[in-house]
């Protein structure tokens, strides 16, 4: 076959890629196979540019301007405002208020509702999940089989004073259980302009090269939400990106890239609807050993408390019972 301009431009540009082919070991699909050693995070299937594709192997991230329609983030909107109302109920959605809020005696019914989690039974908002023109890119960077693993429609609130609507460096694997980390990415679209001033996105580039860090409460005088876990031993100096952006704009990013987001502070709450998606043929871990203990310690606490299930429900069930297959097949998970 004639190989394109375009792919002899990207054979070119990795051929600066020095990065050992990524570890797929045990991974069950030939789809796997497909990936270039040299380009171990990316597909070519001519959606992305060379350019693209290589900034996404050397970054961990991807910026696509205005993918999402103000149609459906306004749909979207709407959606969100009467699940705070409480005109629908939604199985197993998770409604989390800022702890500042929740631990307040003197704001008590404030509809400070600060992020959704696990809209999967919800179909408006689960439309964000199948939306063509995101799962176009996702397949550049899993492959064909998609499973949609967690929802969510962040809200951040105005900051009440104590910085607690800052999100600490992290790195989204350690809340997952599967693998390879490779085939999970997510995609997380601004429902309105987001500025440094309501906290944007802040991504260290380059650090999902990296191997899953240690997580733990940072100690922030002002305190932390639940499960806001952040990496130890996060260094300030290191060099990071505010990634600003406008309604409608999407970021895909890789699930070992740290990232975090700033505190509030203007009086609007800033929106973002965002999923992460993990391959088919993905397989789950056993975290037991792992850094991932302490989170899957608290996911049993709160799955007991919301759900009184006993302690033989495992991390990977948790994950298990919300993934929803989006495109392709459910192979392994
Ligand atoms: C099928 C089983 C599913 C199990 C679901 C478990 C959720 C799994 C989450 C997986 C996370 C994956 C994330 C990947 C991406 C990275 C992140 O997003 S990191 C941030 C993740 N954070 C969360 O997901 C927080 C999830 N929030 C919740 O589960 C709940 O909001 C809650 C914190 C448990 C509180 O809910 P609820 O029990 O309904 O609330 P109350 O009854 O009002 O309060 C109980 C208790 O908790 C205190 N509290 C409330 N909100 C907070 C908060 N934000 N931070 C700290 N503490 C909070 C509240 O004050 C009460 O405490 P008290 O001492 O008993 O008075
Ligand atoms: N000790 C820490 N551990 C982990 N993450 C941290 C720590 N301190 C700050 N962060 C995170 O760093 C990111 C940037 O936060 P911060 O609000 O300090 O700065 P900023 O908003 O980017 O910059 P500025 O306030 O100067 O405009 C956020 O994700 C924040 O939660
Ligand atoms: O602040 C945000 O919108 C993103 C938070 C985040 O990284 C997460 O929930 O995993
Ligand atoms: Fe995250
Ligand atoms: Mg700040």
């Amino acid at each position: 076959q004639k190989m394109s301009r375009a792919a002899e431009r990207l054979r070119l540009l990795i051929t600066h890629l020095d990065r050992p082919p990524a570890a797929i070991a045990g991974a069950s699909s030939g789809a796997l196979s497909s990936h270039s050693t040299a380009a171990p995070y990316t597909f070519g299937n001519n959606l992305l540019t060379p350019e693209q594709r290589l900034f996404y192997e050397e970054n961990g991230f991807l910026l696509i301007k205005n993918l999402v329609s103000e149609e459906d983030i306004d749909r979207f909107r709407r959606e969100f405002e009467r699940i705070c109302r409480q005109e629908i109920k939604v199985p197993g959605l998770v409604v989390m208020r800022d702890v500042a809020i929740a631990k307040s005696e003197f704001v008590p019914d404030q509809k400070a509702v600060s992020k959704l989690q696990d809209f999967q039974e919800d179909p408006e908002l689960f439309r964000y999940c199948s939306l063509p023109e995101i799962l176009k890119y996702v397949e550049c960077f899993i492959g064909p089989n998609i499973m949609a693993m967690h929802t969510m429609l962040i809200n951040k609130p105005p900051d009440a004073g104590k910085k607690t609507s800052r999100h600490p460096m992290h790195q989204d694997l350690h809340y997952f259980p599967f693998r390879p980390a490779d085939r999970i990415v997510c995609a997380w679209t601004a429902m309105e302009k987001v500025s440094r001033q309501n906290g944007c996105l802040v991504v260290l580039p380059g650090s999902h090269k990296g191997t899953l860090q240690e997580h733990d409460y940072p100690e922030w005088e002002g305190g932390v939400n639940k499960m806001y876990h952040g990496v130890r031993g996060y260094d300030p100096q290191h060099p990071r990106v505010h990634l600003e952006m406008e309604k409608g704009d999407t970021v895909f990013f890789h699930p070992l890239l740290i990232h975090g987001s700033g505190m509030n502070q203007t009086q609007g709450f800033r929106k973002a609807i965002s999923c992460h998606y993990a391959s088919g043929d993905c397989y789950y871990i056993d975290v037991k050993g792992t850094t991932q203990e302490n989170i899957e310690k608290e996911v049993k606490e709160i799955a007991a408390r919301k759900y009184a299930v006993g302690d033989e429900i495992t991390l990977k069930d948790t994950w298990a019972v919300r993934g929803r297959l989006v495109q392709g097949a459910r192979i392994s998970m």
